[in-house]
This record gives structure tokens, sequence and C-alpha cells, in this order.
């Protein structure tokens, strides 16, 4: 995916916090030749170190904020909960062009507009922090004003960093945050998991963990490399009357086992999101 539609746009990309996810993608867009010098990031807490990080690269961080033109995009990465605050705070660096992209989990395109001038592109999307290695998927959601310019523009910003996928029912977002942006965290837990269920058998707990995270990233990589379907990886690992089948017979259970224990979860997950709408 190339930045070079953001060329139609004037004025900077700023990014309104630059943590864990808002950092991530940042990474990401500069590695694909984002202009650094088109760059402001606005973080209050920023550590001293990173803020000189930013400078060093041609960044912009924590200008004065009557200092910083229109925004051609705006980057709303957050948590939910200061958005509020932060929304009130940041609404004079949009200008009628502007297309105002939000990360945030929870927050509804309703509220984000609610801090904004009538018309404007707002973008939502939720986002998953394996794009710190260009490897993220985000699912989005645009207004009707987000023309086809403003939709390539965050489809590159986005695409940038992963996969993008667009849906077009804001209410499936709720559910994308429960698989995909809270997914990794379930994917690091398997592995975690898998660990401490190899010390218990036996294994010094170091081997567990080196062979755990192998087993992950390795069955990770052959999902996405492969492009054959996961119930038929699965199904190749699985002899007959095997080691594999005795494993799967408890974590295939249909009461118990780790399918039911995933809807539970997501469902928790999805619920939650659309607690955080505020
Ligand atoms: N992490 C994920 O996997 C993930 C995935 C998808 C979506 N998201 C969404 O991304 C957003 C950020 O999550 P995160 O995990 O990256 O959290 P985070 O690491 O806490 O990042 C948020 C950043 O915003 C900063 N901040 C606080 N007040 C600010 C202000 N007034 N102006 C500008 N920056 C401010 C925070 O600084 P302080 O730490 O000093 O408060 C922090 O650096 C959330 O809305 C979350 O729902 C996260
Ligand atoms: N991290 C954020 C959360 O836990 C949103 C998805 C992943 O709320």
């Amino acid at each position: 995916m190339s930045l070079d539609v953001l060329k139609k746009l004037e004025g900077p990309v700023v990014l309104v916090g630059a943590g864990k996810m808002g950092g991530a993608m940042l990474e990401g867009w500069l590695a694909l030749g984002l202009e650094p010098s088109r760059v402001v990031v606005l973080d209050p807490n920023l550590p001293a170190e990173a803020a000189a990080a930013f400078t060093a690269k041609g960044v912009q961080a924590n200008p004065a904020y009557d200092a910083i033109p229109p925004a051609a995009v705006l980057i709303l990465a957050v948590k939910p909960q200061v958005a509020p605050a932060v929304l009130s705070s940041v609404r004079g660096i949009a200008g009628p062009n502007t297309v105002v992209v939000s990360v945030m989990a929870g927050r509804t395109i309703g509220f984000i507009q609610e801090s904004f001038p009538r018309g404007i592109a707002i973008v939502r999307t939720i986002p998953n922090t394996p794009a710190a290695i260009g490897q993220g998927v985000t699912v989005a959601v645009a207004n009707e004003a987000v023309s086809a310019d403003a939709r390539a523009a965050a489809s590159g910003l986005l695409g940038a960093v992963g996969i993008v996928e667009w849906v077009d029912d804001e209410a499936l977002i709720d559910a994308a945050t429960a698989v995909s942006g809270s997914g990794p965290a379930y994917v690091f837990l398997l592995a975690e998991a898998l660990a401490k269920a190899g010390a218990a058998a036996g294994l010094p707990a170091d081997l567990a963990d080196r062979i755990a995270r192998g087993t992950v990233s390795g069955a990770g990589a052959l999902l996405a490399q492969s492009g054959i379907a996961p119930a038929t990886l699965r199904q190749n690992v699985t002899s007959p009357g095997g080691t594999t089948a005795a494993a799967l017979a408890v974590l295939m259970d249909e009461d118990e086992g780790f399918g039911p224990l995933l809807v539970e979860a997501v469902d928790a997950a999805t619920k939650r999101s659309r607690e955080l709408a505020g």
C-alpha cells in the first residue's frame, strides 16, 4: 500500500496519542516513507527521549496547538475514557477538509461528530498491535462525508501497517474489536498458557517458554504463508488415534472446549466495546 494518496490532501498528518497503538502505526507510516516533516505528534506526557527521537527524525512533537495548520488527517489514538476532554482540545486542528481517523475502541462516529463541525469526514477504525511490524488488521467504517480521496488517504495510512477491511455497518465494529482488536492478546495468552502447561507436564520452564513461543509464531507464519484453511492445517497435525487427537478431544469439547469459551470471551469484549461508547 502506498501513501502517495496523501499527496492529494493539504496539511499535516496529526497523531493525537502516541502510545502503544498510535506509536505502532506511526512507526509503520514512517517506514513506508511518510514525510516526517508532515507529521505532528501530540501527546502531553511524551517522555523526553521519545520527543527527542521524533524531533531527530523530523517529526514535530507537541508544537503549540495554534501553530498547527488544519490537518489533512487527524488521528485520534487516545484511550476512549479521556476522549471527551481530548477531542474538545484538538477540535481546532480540524479544517473543513480534514479526515478524522479514530482508532478508539467503543467511541462512535456520532460521539466524535459532536466535537467537530457538521459535515466533517470521519473514519472509525479498530486496528491491532501487529501493525508495529506491518502485519496489523484494521476494520474501518466511514461516515457519509468521507469522499473517495479521503477514503483512499485513510486506506493508504491504515493499509501501510497491514490489511484493511471496510464495513458499511458501524455496529459491526464492536464485534470486530472483540475479534481482531483484542485478538492478539488471546494469541499471546495461548503462548503463555501453553508454556505453563508444558512446565506442568515436566518441561524446564525456560524450555517450555521457548518451544511454546516458537510454536505459536511458527503456526501463525504457516497460516499466513500457506493460504491453507486453519481447519486443514489443524487436520494435518492430527494423526488418527495420535497425541493431537487426544488433546483436541479436550480442546474441542462442545460444552467446555476452546470454541464455547471463545464465544463467551468475544461476547464479553463486544459488550465492553458497546459500553465504551459512553
Ligand atoms: N493497544 C491496542 O491493542 C489497541 C488496539 C485497537 C485500538 N486501540 C485503541 O487505541 C487507543 C490507544 O490505546 P493504547 O493501547 O495505544 O493506549 P496508550 O498506550 O495509553 O496510548 C494513549 C496515549 O495517549 C496519550 N494521551 C493521554 N492524554 C492525551 C492528550 N490529552 N493528548 C494526546 N495524547 C494523550 C497517553 O499518554 P499517558 O500515558 O501519559 O496518559 C498515551 O501515550 C485506545 O482508544 C484504544 O481503544 C488500542
Ligand atoms: N485494546 C483495546 C482494549 O483493550 C481495544 C482493543 C485492544 O480496550
